[in-house]
């Protein structure tokens, strides 16, 4: 009987993509690495080196990276997406014709489908068709930390148990903890919305407004979470776990957040084109921060400090008086009836 672990196919070569190619090829399994970026491709395959978005953290010489979406996902048995979300169903669709059969389909991108709003399980779903198991993994990681070895736990939610058991086993080792859940919508919903609220937190510390200011931010901001994932049918246990507590303080915290940074800018009194170019990769919050107020709206969700994320970053409103506006609100109640209640 043969040892040999399943292929996998990483799709995207920005920092998450190749950390998560370095993390599974070092655990034992052919793994290949799709990205548009000739150099890109040449300096992995080359160099063992992402020397545009992992400077100086060395790949292990196993991983090979390939721009042939085809060729990537020919001898698969697992495609794993991290392409932006703006890039997510494009990718999804290039991959469509190519997949393997018995191939499931996993995804490391945080947000939704720009313009539609949809959720990326709705959009796999569509894509990819029906019986094609599907699952996200998410959680606090930043990308450099994992390609480092650093310590590191998240979450794959699937509606597929065995498969997210498959995609988490791939993912486990000695410094890399994956957990399991079945709540896709909960961990899609934590994973994009942290992203925005990192931004507000970002602003805040970017003014000096004190680490009470931060952590009452991040509370609220967590509240928000919680309230926008009741009313849409998530569970409340998921976003009090990795997917959601967990990456929000992560992000709200560390400068190694694009979303924060931007924040932190932002306070500074930075434009935001500034701050994006100075930033240089993917920052997810611009986009999201609009589908997070329009799935609110639709469901009749308040959630202050996303929509004055939202004014800020569509620089409606200046940082100043987005602080003004929250600290008028009114006094209410800390926690909605029946918040916590299924
Ligand atoms: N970095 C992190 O720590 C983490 C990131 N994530 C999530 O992972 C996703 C990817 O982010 P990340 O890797 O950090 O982003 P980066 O900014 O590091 O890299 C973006 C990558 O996406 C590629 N890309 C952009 N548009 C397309 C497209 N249309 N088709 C194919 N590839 C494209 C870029 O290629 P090119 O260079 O050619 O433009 C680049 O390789 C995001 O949703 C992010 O929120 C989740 C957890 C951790
Ligand atoms: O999702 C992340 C960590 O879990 C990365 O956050 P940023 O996109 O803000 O860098």
């Amino acid at each position: 009987m043969s040892t040999a672990k399943p292929a996998v196919a990483v799709l995207g070569s920005g920092s998450w993509g190749t950390a998560l190619a370095s993390l599974i090829a070092r655990n034992g399994h052919p793994t290949t690495i799709w990205g548009r970026d000739p150099a890109q491709i040449a300096s992995i395959n080359q160099r063992h080196e992402n020397t545009r978005y992992l400077p100086g953290v060395p790949l292990p010489e196993s991983l090979v990276a390939t721009g042939d979406l085809a060729a990537a996902v020919a001898g698969a048995d697992l495609v794993l997406v991290v392409t932006p979300s703006h890039a997510f169903t494009e990718t999804l669709k290039l991959l469509a014709p190519h997949r393997r059969a018995q191939a499931g389909v996993a995804w490391a991108t945080k947000g939704f489908e720009p313009g539609s709003g949809r959720f990326l399980h709705e959009v796999a779903g569509d894509v990819l068709g029906d019986g094609v198991p599907l699952a996200i993994v998410t959680g606090p990681s930043f990308a450099k930390e994992v390609a480092q070895g650093l310590p590191t736990a998240v979450t794959v939610h699937s509606d597929d148990e065995a498969f997210a058991l498959e995609v988490a086993e791939t993912l486990h080792g000695p410094t890399f903890r994956a957990y399991t859940g079945n709540d896709m919508l909960g961990a899609e919903l934590g994973g994009a919305m942290k992203n925005v609220l990192a931004v507000a937190t970002g602003v805040a510390d970017g003014m000096n407004l004190g680490l009470n200011a931060r952590a009452g931010l991040i509370t609220r901001g967590l509240n928000e979470m919680l309230r926008l994932n009741v009313a849409l049918g998530g569970r409340a246990e998921t976003l009090m776990g990795l997917a959601g507590l967990g990456d929000l303080v992560l992000t709200s915290t560390g400068d190694l957040s694009r979303n924060r940074r931007l924040g932190l800018a932002l306070g500074r009194g930075q434009s935001i084109k500034e701050a994006v170019a100075a930033i240089g990769q993917v920052v997810e919050s611009v986009q999201t921060a609009d589908e997070v107020m329009r799935l609110g709206e639709r469901h009749g969700i308040e959630l202050p400090i996303s929509a004055l994320v939202r004014e800020v970053l569509h620089e409606r409103i200046t940082p100043i008086e987005g602080l003004k506006r929250l600290l008028a609100r009114e006094q209410k109640p800390e926690y909605a009836e029946g918040l916590f209640e299924e």
